[in-house]
């Protein structure tokens, strides 16, 4: 059996992880959904048990001989550990905007434009979250990806710059801000390193657990739009790759960097360039509201994508937006409602259609690499109704990855490790 490689996406809807081996080639795959009912409370436990739950499912030969596992999480999603890596408070997910009021105390010490000034950054989380009575127990502070790879390694307070940066990290100069370190928090940011650094081998009695070898390298990991980017395997700046899942995240590989808070707009570091955008409230999280996945396939199949619809949506499942309008009480605008089914399905699909051409055309705007070609992960990568509307309203060539998970991305981290950051030039 040959050496494999482990990439684990934690997204909104549920888990996946994908086996490759050293050629890059998918060995195994699975996923686990979750329970969209589930208590906010437990979130952290559903997490942990999807971990190992994931691992546990790749048959055994494949599994003992996993080199190195690097995991990719929602960005911004946040939580607070005591002493034992121990969650005191549940997470706050990305797109959780309670901490809105940080958000605006931040802008009298962040500079103008930063991206931690949203109420969904990190950054404003965590002071939310120290002003909590639970705070006082708090010793970490981390994204879900970095504690995920922590009940691995055994290292809480590590993470990696692409989950940093909504925490006020400087990508640029690898190195907290000063205005960040001066904050009453400071004592509880994380480390920070590169994606894909060797964070520490697997936790012996967790290697026992999981029937995984003794030297298994755990890899700091990425966000899942970030990810997905990397499973796409394209750097061509100009080249995008919209991650079409529960939300709406696009992600153009630019040479030139853009922060434009105002907009929910701020650039990740990728080697020696910059991958620009944003991420949407909208997208699958609202068109499964209405439709399972299996009318939505039906509906699809009757919508002729060349026509337009007169239907102008602002498709969100509750007040909030954070790109390309960053306003946390942005309402929602889903009527009217046609009888028709397909005739709502087709405004829908338009709409977040529409919310992704604005984002890129705003990118170049404002100065990103003017976008030559469109990838696209996620499950809306697989509809041809969506991805033919979406090519007439972008008027950009739109295709879908070969690799559209971003499971095969943390895969690529997991067997490249710095390397793969260190190709995009
Ligand atoms: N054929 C399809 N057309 C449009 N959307 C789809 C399709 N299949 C799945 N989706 C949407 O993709 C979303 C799930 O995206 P996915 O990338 O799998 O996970 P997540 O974004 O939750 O991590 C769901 O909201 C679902 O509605
Ligand atoms: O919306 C999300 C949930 O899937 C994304 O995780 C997130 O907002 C994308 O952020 P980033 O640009 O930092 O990767």
């Amino acid at each position: 059996m040959a050496d494999t490689y482990l990439g684990i996406d934690f997204g909104t809807s549920g888990a996946r992880a994908v086996l490759i081996d050293a050629n890059q080639t998918i060995v195994y795959e699975t996923r686990i959904d979750f329970d969209q009912h589930s208590d906010d409370q437990n979130l952290a436990t559903v997490w942990q048990t999807a971990l190992f739950d994931l691992i546990t499912q790749i048959p055994f030969a494949p599994r003992t001989k996993i080199r190195a596992i690097a995991i990719n999480g929602t960005s911004a999603t946040s939580l607070i550990c005591n002493a034992l890596n121990q969650p005191v408070l549940p997470p706050l997910l990305y797109n959780d905007a309670r901490a809105q009021s940080k958000a605006i105390e931040l802008q009298s010490i962040a500079p103008p434009d930063h991206v931690v000034l949203s109420a969904s950054s990190s950054l404003a989380k965590l002071l939310w979250f120290s002003k909590q009575p639970e705070f006082k127990k708090a010793r970490y502070f981390m994204h879900q990806a970095d504690w995920l790879a922590s009940l691995l390694h055994g290292k809480p307070g590590i993470s990696d710059y692409h989950n940093s940066l909504k925490l006020g990290f400087d990508p640029a100069e690898l190195r907290y801000p000063y205005w960040v370190l001066a904050l009453p928090v400071v004592h509880i940011l994380p480390k920070v390193v590169q994606p894909g650094t060797f964070l520490g081998r697997i936790q012996e009695k967790t290697a026992e657990q999981l029937s995984l070898p003794s030297d298994c390298r755990i890899i700091a990991g990425t966000t899942d739009s970030i990810a997905a980017f990397l499973a796409s395997e394209t750097n061509q700046p100009g080249h995008a790759v919209t991650s079409l899942g529960s939300t709406l995240v696009l992600k153009l590989l630019s040479r030139t960097r853009v922060e434009a808070a105002q907009y929910g707009i701020y650039s990740h570091r990728l080697g020696d360039l910059w991958l620009t955008g944003g991420a949407s409230n909208t997208g699958g999280a609202v068109i499964r509201s209405f439709f399972s996945d299996d009318q939505l396939q039906t509906l699809s199949t009757n919508i002729n994508p060349a026509v337009a619809t007169n239907l102008d949506y602002y498709p969100l499942l509750k007040p909030g937006e954070r790109f390309p309008v960053n306003d946390p009480l942005l309402q929602p605008r889903l009527l009217p409602r046609p009888d028709d089914d397909t005739a709502f399905l087709h405004g829908l699909l338009e709409s977040i259609a529409k919310i992704e051409a604005q984002g890129y055309q705003l990118l170049e705007q404002l100065g990103a690499s003017k976008p030559s070609l469109v990838l696209t992960a996620g499950g809306g990568a697989h509809n041809p109704t969506w991805t033919a509307i979406r090519e007439r309203l972008l008027d950009i060539d739109v295709r879908i990855s070969e690799h559209t998970e971003a499971a095969y991305g943390s895969a690529l981290l997991a067997v490249n490790e710095q390397n793969l950051i260190a190709s995009y030039q």
